[in-house]
């Protein structure tokens, strides 16, 4: 750029969001310690601009040089130059004054004695020391612009943009903030304003009027109410003092030679034809000499405006804006987009990516004291799961309620009942007399099996006849009656040999012997339970446990983190420092590392001690894994944030995750059970891998030589997931 004094050139500017232009072909130019107003009705494009010159939107054509270079492709070279403040309130609730200011000045890489000086520096320009340890989510409207203010300049930026900065502020903080910007500007610094206030416009040097995306009219304040369409040949505008003035208004706006009525206050501004007499006007209005005052005005900028909107509208904005277009470089008919920069977007530089680590992290503990309520879901509920989840999931099924309906009632059938009892498969629920109440306690859920022994039970024993005993059992759960049905099955076929090896005892011939000559059976199978002697279901679940509980709490403070500061709108506010990617992502990921690494020793100390399951093998290798699982479900964490906008959001895909990963990793349901397409699926989830090392390590003594190819699943899941979501993540809206 040739000209030294232009510190922002927008050529050919245009934004689409997708068929929608929110931003067609501006250009404009904006000079060293101007006060540039942008305005425009609501949806105009003022933000969009903004956040293009900012380099946090890659414009759809055209571009913009700020500072010297390229708007995007050269954005992180400019940021540390530029300051923002955005149009809501977006800097951290939860932070003091103090902690926020801080925040911005390392983020800018600020050391601690320039920090010092930069800090006093903003507080005597913004006023702001007497509330420097007060959080910032709790001052008043006007204090939290200040401290907006403030953080914006904490680094000195040449360059300022302040998307609506009195919004909602009160007229008094209003005129401290325009007194503080036209200090600013008298040190050198180019002010970016956009406004609906008509009195700030009137402040700026120059103003710039945005309508339905397109820049109608670009100059100095006076130039513009000179402008020949706003107050043309044959017309004058007049200030009409009248009474009830509101009520004359519908009535101005259809007299013929009024061009153009609106209400200021208790008078009306009128553009009214030369041919238009004040007795006419008086006449047609109904009121005496006395009652009008009519006194010719030049027209405000407001005026300047309306009239621009009206005559847009009714021409077609296309022509507007070529006749009106002062100080801009010639535009280019829309159908021709030019760009202005010869570099595609893909040629975007970064800067040091790790820079403002050590910030974000600070920040990200600041949160985390603030809001214990994290530690809580962090450490305290994880703990409360693993003990409630631990004793709830039992697969061992003990205590099937039994009814008993006993038509026999002598020796062998107690017997019978006590050998279904001693089981401890079976309790007790009740015993019944009659047919009826065996049903009704079957039918009612009560009972889950139903033991009938039959009249004749005993005399049929007795005379060597076969005898049938009838077990009903309910198959609503499929758990309960398998172990039920099996169990009386092997119950009545040990009673059953039990009488047969009485009865072959005393026979010369016998299938089999043992070594002692004592009947025996034929084929006798050993088995003998490796790892889980006593089969307890808890040494089988609270491993896996670990993995779901550390993934769950990872997964979702790691979204909600990054999605937070997005729905706060402070992510926008850091996307316009020079903070590096991988600084930002690492910051804010490393905090939730830890806490997860100590939630990780907690959860296992209430495994080991609370129930029982002690670690076989090797404890640092499982930690070293477990740090690798960690990597992988803060990525996943990552992820989430990349593709959800809302924390709404944010829960939903992280409970899309967290589903597969209960169900399909082997924690509930065996791998192996499931058909195939789905047991492929199941080696894309992260904790299927980690479910396998916790319970080859807890329960098998595994070392690492065995767990390899778990290793490695869960390696590639990690690369995969860290690299996607590194890549999704930018810093750019
Ligand atoms: N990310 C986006 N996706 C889709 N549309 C968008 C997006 N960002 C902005 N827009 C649309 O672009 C238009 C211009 O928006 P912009 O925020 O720039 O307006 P504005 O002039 O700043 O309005 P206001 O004065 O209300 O802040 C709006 O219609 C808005 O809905």
């Amino acid at each position: 750029m040739s000209d030294h004094n232009v510190v922002i050139d927008v050529q050919h500017l245009w934004r689409r969001f997708g068929d929608f232009v929110a931003v067609r072909d501006v250009s404009f130019q904006v000079k060293r310690g101007a006060i540039f107003g942008l305005l425009g009705p609501n949806g105009s494009g003022k933000s969009t601009i903004i956040r293009m010159l900012l380099g946090i939107l890659p414009p759809s054509d055209g571009g913009a040089i700020v500072l010297g270079r390229d708007a995007y492709i050269e954005s992180e070279s400019i940021k540390p130059r530029v300051g923002y403040m955005s149009q809501h309130f977006s800097l951290y609730a939860d932070l003091t004054v103090r902690e926020n200011l801080e925040f911005y000045g390392r983020i800018y890489g600020l050391d601690s004695q320039r920090l010092e000086e930069r800090k006093q520096a903003v507080l005597d320009l913004t006023g702001i020391h007497d509330y420097i340890d007060q959080l910032a989510g709790t001052l008043s409207g006007g204090w939290k612009q200040r401290l907006a203010l403030a953080c914006s300049l904490i680094h000195e930026p040449d360059l300022l943009f302040l998307d609506e900065p009195t919004a909602g502020i009160d007229p008094v903080a209003r005129r401290h903030l325009w007194d503080l910007l036209f200090e600013l500007s008298g040190r050198g610094v180019t002010l970016v304003v956009t406004t609906h206030y008509m009195d700030e416009a009137e402040r700026c040097t120059d103003v710039g009027y945005l309508y339905l995306s397109r820049l109608l009219v670009l100059g100095k304040p006076d130039e513009l109410k000179e402008l020949p369409q706003i107050t043309p040949e044959g017309t004058q505008r007049f200030e009409l003092r009248v009474p009830h003035a509101a009520e004359h208004l519908s009535q101005l706006r259809q007299q013929d030679g009024v061009r153009d009525a609106t209400l200021f206050g208790e008078t009306l501004h009128v553009l009214i034809d030369d041919s238009l007499s004040s007795d006419m006007l008086r006449q047609h209005l109904g009121v005496t000499d006395q009652q009008i005052e009519l006194r010719p005005i030049t027209p405000s900028l407001e005026d300047v405006f309306v009239t621009l909107t009206a005559n847009a509208e009714k021409e077609g904005a296309n022509e507007v804006q070529a006749e009106l277009t002062v100080d801009t470089a010639e535009t280019k008919s829309e159908d021709e987009p030019v760009s202005a920069t010869k570099k595609s977007p893909e040629q975007r530089k970064s800067g040091n990516p790790m820079l403002g680590l050590w910030a974000v992290l600070v920040k990200e503990f600041f949160h985390i004291r603030r809001q214990p309520i994290t530690l809580f879901f962090m450490l305290v509920v994880p703990v409360m799961q693993t003990i409630i989840f631990g004793y709830a999931i039992d697969t061992e099924i003990e205590n099937i309620p039994l009814v008993v309906f006993d038509l026999d009632g002598r020796q062998s059938s107690r017997e019978m009942i006590s050998s279904f009892l001693n089981t401890r498969k079976f309790r007790l629920l009740k015993e019944v007399y009659d047919e009826e109440s065996f049903h009704r306690a079957l039918t009612s859920g009560r009972a889950r099996a139903g033991l009938r022994i039959p009249p004749n039970f005993s005399d049929r024993l007795l005379r060597g006849e076969q005898v049938e005993v009838q077990v009903l059992i309910d198959g609503s759960d499929s758990q309960v009656a398998t172990t039920a049905q099996s169990t009386a099955q092997l119950l009545g076929l040990n009673l059953s040999m039990g009488r047969a090896k009485n009865f072959a005892d005393t026979l010369q011939v016998a299938p089999s012997r043992d070594e002692n000559g004592a009947i025996a059976l034929p084929i006798e199978v050993r088995t003998r339970l490796l790892y889980n002697p006593d089969l307890d279901s808890a040494h089988f679940f609270v491993p896996g446990l670990v993995g779901i509980i550390l993934q769950l709490v990872t997964l979702f403070l790691t979204s909600f983190a990054i999605v937070r500061e997005r729905e706060l709108g402070t992510l926008e506010q850091l996307f316009v420092t020079p903070v590096g990617r991988m600084g930002l992502l690492l910051g804010k990921l490393i905090p939730y590392a830890m806490i997860g690494f100590v939630e990780l020793l907690i959860v296992l100390s209430v495994m080991i001690y609370a129930f029982g399951v002690p670690v076989n093998g090797s404890i640092g290798l499982l930690l070293a894994l477990s740090m690798l699982f960690m990597v992988c479900s803060l990525g996943l964490g990552l992820f989430v944030s990349t593709v959800a906008t809302t924390q709404l959001e944010a829960v939903q895909f992280a409970f899309i995750i967290m589903l597969p990963s209960v169900l399909l990793s082997g924690f509930m349901f065996p791998r192996s059970e499931m058909p195939l397409p789905i047991y492929l699926i199941t080696f894309a989830i992260p904790v299927t891998y980690f479910i396998e090392i916790l319970r080859g390590i807890v329960l098998r003594a595994a070392d690492f030589q065995d767990l390899v190819p778990s290793v490695i699943g869960l390696t590639l899941c990690g690369l995969a997931v860290i690299s996607g979501s590194v890549m999704r993540f930018q810093k750019r809206l």
